[in-house]
């Protein structure tokens, strides 16, 4: 759905974007993460056709970018930081408009349309207040339901729970995994690891400009081969397991191998109690921060101040910035 080859762009002395291959499949909820700064908002303008590329190929539903933008952005539902609308009127009133502008559909059929959009995305209850009374999270929903009106067959969402609250995000989640569920391929960057890590299958990790992971999540998530057990009896489970052991701290022993039922048996035959027994897998954060530790970028803990822009590396702080990337 979305393929890039070699994509760059250059800002003057500033490379935003580097040589970035991105492989957007049919049916996936791809999650992009990255730092702030690190080049995400600027993949998303090129892909669709906002800002020209320095080098390298877009293709979007099968079709070069910017190229065949007329033809493939009418499929294309897009929500892009800051969602444009007219202060002054009404968010029904702006949809309407917005319908009307991109040739949604019949016009008979348009408030119909407008109604289902901001039902969907939570807001069918709002009055006729104009837009500039809107909180944050009122406009990304009314910018949410703008890039739903035309049933896209792809939703390229950068940042979509920006400025909503914890309800907010989760009504927001659900919303896309339905859609998802009921066939639009789904793109969205974030900074949030929690965010991609509850929804998408897909992710692609973006480190100052670079690629640095894509891969499906459950193949990140992939057992690792080591099972973690608790046990009372450290001393006749470490005689039992002898050889296996690779971690053991107080109580907690890593052992390897990867049946868990098996290892359960085999410690219960031979007297040892056992408290609890699971198959070791890294999580998002583990497998990001390994992925980026060494690169350039930032991360930072959720509370922290963000960091400054530039290429200076930054210390990893674990575990708190599982929360959040900046
Ligand atoms: N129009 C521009 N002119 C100059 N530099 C730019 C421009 N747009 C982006 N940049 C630079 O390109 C880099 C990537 O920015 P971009 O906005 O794509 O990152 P991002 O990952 O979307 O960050 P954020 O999460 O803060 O939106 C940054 O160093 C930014 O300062």
């Amino acid at each position: 759905m979305i393929r890039t080859r070699g994509l760059t762009k250059r800002f003057g002395p500033v490379t935003a974007v580097r040589d970035l291959d991105l492989d957007v499949r049919e049916g996936d909820v791809y999650g992009f993460l990255g730092a702030n700064g690190s080049g995400k908002t600027t993949t998303v303008r090129m892909v669709l056709g906002l800002v020209l590329a320095t080098s390298g190929d877009i293709e979007l539903l099968g079709e070069p970018m910017p190229r065949s933008a007329r033809q493939v952005l009418p499929q294309v539902g897009a929500l892009v930081e800051g969602p444009a609308a007219y202060a002054h009127r009404s968010g029904r009133a702006n949809l309407a408009l917005f319908d009307a502008m991109d040739r949604g559909g019949p016009r008979a059929s348009r408030a119909r349309r407008v109604d289902d959009v901001l039902d969907r995305v939570g807001l069918g209850a709002v009055d006729d207040r104009p837009v500039a009374a809107y909180s944050l999270g009122m406009r990304q929903r009314l910018g949410l339901a703008n890039a739903l009106l035309r049933g896209p067959r792809l939703l390229i969402l950068d940042e979509p729970t920006n400025g909503l609250d914890p309800q907010g995000i989760k009504e927001i989640r659900s919303l896309l995994l339905e859609l998802n569920a009921a066939g639009t391929t789904v793109f969205l960057s974030s900074h949030l690891l929690a965010e991609i890590e509850q929804m998408c299958t897909r992710v692609g990790v973006l480190d100052g400009g670079r690629m640095v992971l894509q891969e499906q999540l459950d193949d990140l998530r992939r057992a690792t081969g080591r099972i973690v057990l608790e046990t009372p009896d450290v001393e006749r489970a470490t005689s039992v397991l002898d050889g296996r052991i690779e971690v053991s701290d107080g109580h907690r022993l890593v052992v390897r191998g990867d049946d868990p039922a098996d290892l359960n048996a085999t410690l219960v035959a031979a007297g040892v109690r056992v408290t609890a027994l699971a198959e070791e897998r890294r999580t998002l954060e583990e497998v990001v921060l390994a992925a980026t530790s060494n690169g350039s970028d930032r991360f930072s803990r959720a509370d922290g101040p963000p960091s400054p822009p530039g290429d200076a590396a930054a210390g990893v702080d674990a575990p708190d910035a599982a929360e959040e990337v900046r």
